[in-house]
């Protein structure tokens, strides 16, 4: 099920990065794209299309579009408080209070990441920052394939701890049907949140950037979702703040021999399951693991009725793998290279690796910490960077939420002294009303 690559083949395949619109898209999408547009276009053309109409025609466009791609009537995008409360009683009371738990968790970590206004005299007169909440954020819960509960909590609470006042959350309708799925409307009642609407997709996005008669624009679009949400995003980035990409979720594991091959396998399905596009690479010294991994694979897809096999056949056949690299090293320099979403290094004396690592949105040290743990519970937003955004963005956080105003206070001995720098400076840009301005402050 896992083929075995060596490094050039894997660096020309599974490890070549490609910008997301030219990645490697399954035919599937193209078929679906077909029954919708009745023609074969590129996602980003359906995503264009899909934007525009939108933001011309709000609500009604978005009725008719989750129509067409949900196959869902919605005559009211907004869930009722009633519904949103009511949910909390009627998940099975294990689940909420795992849900609960792992708040707890997120929220004590994020609490930690320190973002503060300061004043500093020491300039000459005061300068320093002030540090703002964004206003109103909306946020996009994945809900196509599974309802994902947990990435309300993984990406809400770190704007609650930001001070964020307005939080909005877009989530699809389960197909067929306006209804969401009740954790997911439990996760945001333990956030805190009371606006919700039923949106999927691009549609989800058009409406959180541009508004509709339902609902007021935001400021910002944060979360994570599948190619059509990401292509989204990119392209409302300027009329709204967004976080970054992060799209079909990826996975590398560096193990050596001293790693359990089962614990691998089961860690390479469970990133496997997400999606089509979600990429699952293994990259090993040893060639003994990869074939124990690749057995261990074969063996659970054969033995355990998993309700996503073929998503997962599907996933490792077009984008995962198993890499023999000569050391762990050179693992270490391919994975550098790819910036993956997460990283989990399997090794001896896991630690001791870390220096060497550049570029991934998680770190998941030693075999106890495998990314589903980071998925629901560890603390860290699951929310993190793909498409080899991990080589200039972060994992979703505090800092995502807040703006920093600069503040400028200056007294007249200082202002008397940089005005007659400023001036120069000024001069030297040939902009004579500039050095005007900063000259009658020199004196
Ligand atoms: N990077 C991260 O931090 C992170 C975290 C969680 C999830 N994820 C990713 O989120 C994604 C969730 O994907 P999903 O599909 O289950 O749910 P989703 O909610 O992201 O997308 C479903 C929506 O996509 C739209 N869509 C689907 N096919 C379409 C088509 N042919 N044309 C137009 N629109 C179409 C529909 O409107 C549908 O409602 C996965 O890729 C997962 O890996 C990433
Ligand atoms: N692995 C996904 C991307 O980081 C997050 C997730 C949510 N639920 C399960 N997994
Ligand atoms: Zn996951």
């Amino acid at each position: 099920m896992l083929s075995i690559l060596d490094v050039t083949t894997a660096k020309r395949t599974i490890l070549n990065r490609t910008s997301l619109e030219k990645t490697v898209i399954p035919e599937k999408i193209f078929d679906n794209l077909e029954k919708t547009f009745g023609e074969r276009i590129q996602p980003s053309e359906a995503v264009r299309r899909i934007l525009e109409d939108i933001r011309i025609h709000g609500d009604n466009a978005l009725r008719s579009w989750t129509k067409r791609i949900d196959n869902a009537d919605i005559p009211q995008p907004r869930v009722s408080d009633s519904k949103i409360k009511a949910s909390l009683n009627e998940i099975d009371p294990a689940i909420r209070s795992a849900l609960e738990d792992a708040a707890v968790r997120i929220r004590q970590f994020h609490q930690k990441q320190p973002v503060f206004s300061w004043m500093d005299q020491s300039m000459g007169g005061t300068l320093g920052q002030l540090v703002r909440p964004i206003h109103r954020v909306g946020f996009y819960v994945p809900g196509g394939t599974a309802p994902l509960p947990s990435t309300i909590l993984m990406s809400v609470i770190p704007a609650i701890v930001a001070g964020v006042k307005e939080i909005v959350i877009t989530t699809p309708p389960r197909y067929g049907s306006d209804a969401i799925d009740p954790a997911i409307l439990a996760a945001a009642a333990i956030a805190g949140v009371d606006e919700i609407y039923i949106a999927g997709g691009a549609q989800a996005i058009a409406i959180m950037a541009y508004g509709s008669e339902s609902i007021t624009p935001v400021d910002k679009i944060v979360g994570p979702g599948n190619l059509f949400v990401t292509l989204a995003k990119q392209q409302v980035f300027g009329q709204v703040g967004i976080d970054g990409l992060a799209g079909p979720t990826e996975t590398i594991v560096i193990a050596d021999e001293t790693a359990n091959p089962k614990w691998i396998a089961a860690d390479l399905l469970a990133q496997a399951e997400h999606d089509l596009m979600a990429t699952a690479i293994l990259i090993t010294p040893s060639e003994t693991l990869a074939n124990n991994v690749c057995a261990e694979i074969d063996q659970f897809l054969s033995d355990i009725k998993l309700k996503r096999a073929e998503i997962i056949r599907q996933s490792l056949k077009n984008r995962g793998g198993a890499v023999i690299t000569k050391d762990i090293a050179e693992a270490i320099t391919l994975s550098n290279a790819y910036a993956p979403e997460h990283l989990n290094l399997a090794v001896k004396d896991a630690w001791n690796w870390i220096d060497h690592i550049t570029n991934t949105g998680g770190i998941f040290i030693g075999e106890y910490s495998c990314e589903v743990m980071g998925d629901y519970i560890a603390g860290p937003s699951h929310v993190m960077p793909t498409s080899g955004s991990a080589r200039f963005s972060s994992p979703l956080n505090v800092t995502d939420f807040i703006k920093i105003i600069s503040l400028v206070g200056l007294n007249q001995t200082t202002a008397s002294y940089l005005g007659s720098q400023a001036e120069i400076i000024a001069r030297a840009e040939g902009l004579d009303s500039h050095a005007l301005a900063a000259k009658l402050r020199s004196v």
